[in-house]
């Protein structure tokens, strides 16, 4: 029995199961009781307080759901699992939505009920959360982590706070959240608070934009490929689901995912297991899933675009960030907030704004929201002088090089770091490492184009006939260093 067991209260009308679920908690160390119908777990509840509550969705006398709601209206602390049927979706949605902590499909696989029990368990008092438990850090180092990734939201006017408010309210739990709101609003920021405000703040985040991966890769970024699996798979590798394991899986752009890909990923949320590219074995993965879009995702399941039964699994809860126009009031605050950002990471002092440059800026529509008011406050920075923001034509965009679509790349040259090409070999030897080879090639265009357009990454993706997106991806997937300062230059997109 382990010092710091739970006690969990099991609610199920069918003996053998219930014995099963009992049996199973008793041998991680827990401390059960159990109850057959709605009645009996009213009275448990009432005669004591548990650290979980499992309950089954359909009980003789009543629906599990029940429970779930008269926990959370008389604010109780415990977290409640529901075990819904296999295949209704809509159940445990609405669970989620009426405040269970997370839900378990039957038949219940044992390794995702042990999985599912563990992390419920954490951080409720019973056994202590991963971060407690680590040497040296303490729960208020928790807390400061979740405030200052709540206060890189700037903003007070009335949409921000009830955002922040949301955020602290939906983090602890394990339901999926949409974040929704247009290009540069701060949906990263928005999920990386969740996180950060999570029990799960001490695991990893993983980020994927997933309207930059090409089409072919998505299966083996997002599950992880054995060697041998495909051309250029010279060792087993993980994928984002595997990489953010006991963390949050951030899924940006999620409507830019293509159909099939949609149905892989709906099979391992609702599973919770992920088959890697050349595997036979499934992996059971701990993730919690937040993603983002621009796009409205409605219209897009109405269009056919994206699976409905893949959008009610991802938003069960909804954030809706404003755009910048509707919270004027703050641009303010956050010209000082990015002023100040913008000047530390550069090593100069941050220049006081007037109120004249303060009128400029509040003139323009900057329909690329916060982003563009970034990429604007970097670029008046450099014109500066004497300590004051001076706009100038910073409010217009930097040139970017015409996109030269009748004109082929020129033939690469070797950027100084880089080892010299070997041309001869492209058209007379094979080469024996296809993908290093091509990934060579690839990073060679890339340097060349970036130097090219003075680091200015748009500049560089237009010339190259590609999105931002996956530029940004790209130089990230290569290692390809860049100025501390190449985001500043980049346009919002
Ligand atoms: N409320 C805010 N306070 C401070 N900075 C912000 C805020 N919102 C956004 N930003 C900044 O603006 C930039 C864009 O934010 P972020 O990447 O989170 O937006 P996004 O909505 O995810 O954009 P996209 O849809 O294009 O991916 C980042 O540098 C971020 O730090």
């Amino acid at each position: 029995m382990t010092a710091n067991a739970a006690s969990v209260l099991v609610v199920d009308d069918e003996p053998d199961l219930r014995t099963l679920y009992e049996l199973t908690l008793l041998r991680e160390g827990h401390r059960v009781e159990t109850a057959a119908s709605v009645q009996e777990a009213r009275q448990k509840l009432r005669a004591q307080h548990f650290d979980v509550v499992l309950t089954d969705m359909r009980l003789p006398d009543g629906q599990g759901l029940e429970l779930i709601m008269e926990l959370r209206d008389a604010q109780r602390r415990e977290r409640c699992v529901v075990m819904t049927a296999y295949g209704s979706a809509e159940n445990a949605v609405e669970a989620l939505r009426a405040g269970a902590f997370d839900y378990l499909t039957k038949p219940v696989d044992l390794k995702q009920f042990r999985a599912v029990v563990a992390s419920a368990v954490q951080g409720t008092g019973g056994v202590p959360a991963p971060r407690s438990a680590r040497p040296g850090t303490k729960p208020a180092a928790a807390l400061h982590d979740g405030c200052a990734a709540l206060d890189r939201l700037v903003g007070d006017s009335e949409p921000m706070r009830t955002i922040k408010q949301h955020i602290t309210k939906v983090a602890r739990g394990m339901a999926p959240v949409l974040v929704r709101g247009e290009s540069g609003t701060g949906k990263e920021l928005v999920a990386r608070a969740l996180h950060a405000n999570s029990q799960r703040a001490d695991g990893p985040l993983v980020a994927v934009n997933c309207g930059a991966i090409p089409e072919n890769l998505l299966e083996a970024e997002f599950f992880g490929a054995r060697k041998g699996s495909y051309t250029g798979a010279t060792q087993d590798r993980d994928g984002y689901f595997q990489a953010a394991r006991g963390g949050t899986l951030f899924l940006d752009e999620i409507g830019d995912l293509p159909l099939s890909m949609q149905s892989k990923l709906l099979r391992a949320i609702q599973e919770r297991s992920v088959r890697p590219l050349g595997s036979t074995q499934e992996e059971t993965v701990d993730v919690r899933i937040i993603s983002a879009t621009h796009r409205d995702l409605a219209a897009d399941v109405q269009a056919g675009r994206f699976r409905q039964d893949l959008y009610y699994r991802l938003n069960v809860i909804e954030l809706v960030l404003p755009a910048l126009r509707e919270r004027r009031e703050d641009l303010p605050a956050l010209c000082e907030a990015l002023l100040a950002r913008i000047a530390q990471e550069s090593g100069q002092p941050a220049p006081q704004l007037t109120p004249q440059a303060l009128a400029q800026i509040a003139n323009h529509p900057l329909t690329g929201n916060v982003r563009e008011l970034e990429n604007l406050l970097h670029r008046a920075m450099t014109l500066s002088e004497e300590g004051t923001l001076q706009l100038g034509h910073a409010t217009a965009p930097p040139p970017v090089a015409p996109p030269t679509p009748e004109k082929p790349p020129a033939p690469v040259q070797t950027p100084e770091p880089l080892p010299a090409p070997a041309p001869a070999q492209t058209l007379q030897e094979l080469p024996s490492d296809l993908q290093g080879w091509l990934d060579q090639q690839e990073r060679e265009i890339l340097v060349r184009a970036l130097r090219d357009s003075g680091f200015n990454r748009t500049a560089a993706a237009v010339r190259l006939g590609i999105s931002l997106r996956q530029i940004r991806y790209r130089i990230a997937r290569l290692q390809i260093p860049t100025p501390q300062d190449c985001d500043g230059a980049d346009d919002a997109e």
